[in-house]
């Protein structure tokens, strides 16, 4: 109990009845638990939109489940959730409602904020974003010199990055394959670089992409990608209007920085930066897949929100995932979650699931400020699943941890593939399956030895198996799959942030070494003192400025 009279998370019974449940099953063995239910490949999945999700392969029982699900109503997901979708302020920190439900709301729906209805204004930012996509596709919108636009950048980073750079790459198949996209998020110079070195200015737009229009890695790039364009185009300062559009809820910096607000697409303080790619933060991929397309995914988004809102607790497929999730975590001491995509267009799934996930979560108070005595989010980690086969998967069957992991593949190829190459894709699945068996079920010391092995490699070559994932599984990777996707991850993140009782949507923990890196920059370049610097950092500043040749 806190001194407030609040039970905590880990003294309430539903807790408590887990830690036991835990000591009660003792040691799961999947082979045990199909044996005796041969039903469960069959029985232990669901289905939300176009999303197979099969759960069979996890370390539970019904009554883990029936435990877990008590846990969930205890701690009040649904009333948050509720709340969330009304509009109210959740993120209690920002003191902010939290609503990238309503950026993919249909035009009719009304989502109150402050008694206002957002969703007339998000259609109008769609409608002008959809508005200005359609100009760059078809050349209507032409650089200073009145060249067509070929090349797009997108300079932006965390959540006005990672979204857009893997909704592009997953949706590839469906882009204008005459426009180039990149995207630009490291201050490292060479990310610049690299995006433009190949490029003509007169035919590149620069989408500047933040939230807050102040993150300094975004501004600096912002700042270098107008030199170049202007030392390209003979150094006339009204071919910035052409070249440059913003995409942020910050109006005054925008203009500050020398953009026409006019070229600016808005969104809200009520959209967190890893939840915005909805918004108008989607601005590029939305200029290579079309606004249609976009549209699809939205719906996609949509469908999932409306099935996290309305499906019951026990077919309600984010709500059992964040709670699978809550189980490997806070009761079997598992520290990561891999998640492996069979498919190629997914290569940046993860590394954007990593910000959601972990900038969402990886939190260590409660949402009344008292240190957690729980675990929260946990590591998220993986790549394209046939790669990590031959590079760690050797650790997840036979290394010494937990690690749940969610399979993601696909039945069909994109139509673009020759026949030869599509036809690639059933040894592609044959590996995605493959996997999860032999995860789940491993290989007894007994099946080695029939198989002549010389028994001192015998446990060598035995797989223990009882490695639990998820497979989710889908028709084809479109649009409106990604969008379903994708608010799957999201809700299933809210779950377990609701479950541990933190705020999922602030991300106070990144300011410090932001900070930091304002107060030691002068020490690098001109050799300033920095005031209360650690002997380790001023230790390390001096051999930097040797190295670079300042003294
Ligand atoms: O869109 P902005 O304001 O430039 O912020 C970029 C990113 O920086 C963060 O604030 C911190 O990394 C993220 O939450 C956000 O997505």
């Amino acid at each position: 109990m806190n001194a407030d009279g609040r039970t905590r998370l880990h003294q309430t019974p539903e807790w408590a009845a887990l830690v036991k449940h835990r000591e009660q099953l003792g040691e799961v063995r999947l082979r045990e638990m199909f044996a005796a239910d041969p039903g469960r490949g069959t029985g232990w999945t669901l289905r939300v939109g176009d999303l197979h999700v099969d759960y069979s392969k996890h370390l539970v029982t019904d009554e883990t489940l029936a435990l877990l699900q008590e846990l969930a109503a205890a701690t009040g997901v649904s009333g948050l959730r509720d709340a969330m979708f009304r509009g109210e302020r959740i993120n209690i920190t920002e003191d902010r409602a939290v609503l990238h439900t309503a950026l993919r709301a249909p035009r009719d729906a009304v989502i109150e904020v402050d008694g206002e209805n957002v969703v007339p204004k998000v259609h109008a930012v769609l409608d002008k974003m959809a508005g200005f996509a359609d100009r760059v596709r078809s050349g209507e919108w032409t650089g200073h010199t009145g060249r067509r636009i070929r090349n797009v950048v997108n300079i932006g980073i965390g959540g006005s990055d990672l979204g857009p750079a893997m909704a592009y790459e997953a949706l590839r198949a469906f882009t204008d394959r005459s426009l180039t996209l990149r995207f630009v998020s490291n201050v490292d110079g060479a990310d610049l670089h690299e995006a433009v070195r190949d490029l003509d200015p007169a035919e590149t737009l620069f989408i500047i992409a933040s939230k807050t229009f102040t993150t300094i890695e975004t501004i600096t790039n912002a700042t270098s990608a107008r030199s170049w364009l202007l030392d390209g185009l003979g150094g006339d300062e009204k071919a910035v209007a052409k070249h440059f559009v913003a995409l942020s809820t910050n109006a005054e910096k925008v203009s500050g920085f020398g953009i026409d607000t006019a070229n600016m697409f808005e969104f809200w303080d009520w959209v967190g930066g890893r939840y915005s790619f909805d918004s108008a933060i989607g601005l590029s991929l939305m200029i290579a897949i079309g606004p249609d397309r976009f549209r699809e995914m939205l719906d996609g988004f949509h469908l999932v929100d409306e099935h996290f809102r309305t499906a019951p607790a026990e077919s309600n497929v984010p709500l059992l995932m964040g709670l699978l999730g809550v189980w490997y975590g806070s009761f079997l001491g598992a520290q990561s979650h891999a998640v492996l995509p069979y498919s190629h267009y997914l290569s940046k799934f993860t590394a954007y699931l990593q910000q959601l996930d972990m900038e969402s979560n990886g939190k260590s108070v409660d949402r009344e400020g008292k240190p957690v005595q729980w675990q929260t989010g946990p590591v998220v980690w993986g790549t394209p699943g046939t790669n990590g086969q031959h590079a760690y998967y050797q650790l997840i069957h036979q290394g010494t941890k937990l690690i749940p992991a969610d399979f993601i593949g696909f039945a069909r190829p994109v139509d673009e593939l020759s026949e030869e190459l599509k036809a690639q894709h059933d040894l592609l699945m044959a590996n995605f399956f493959a996997q999860t068996q032999a995860l789940a079920f491993g290989k007894t010391p007994d099946e080695v030895r029939a198989e002549g092995v010389p028994e001192e490699l015998v446990p060598h070559k035995t797989f223990r198996g009882d490695h639990p994932t998820t497979t989710i599984l889908a028709r084809e990777l479109t649009p409106s799959v990604l969008g379903q996707l994708v608010a799957l991850y999201e809700h299933k993140v809210f779950v377990q942030g609701a479950i541990w009782n933190i705020d999922s949507f602030d991300q106070w923990g990144v300011e410090l070494g932001k900070v930091l890196a304002k107060r030691v920059e002068p020490a690098l370049t001109e050799g300033a003192d920095v005031p209360g610097l650690d002997p380790s950092t001023g230790a390390l500043v001096a051999a930097y400025r040797e190295l670079r040749g300042r003294r």
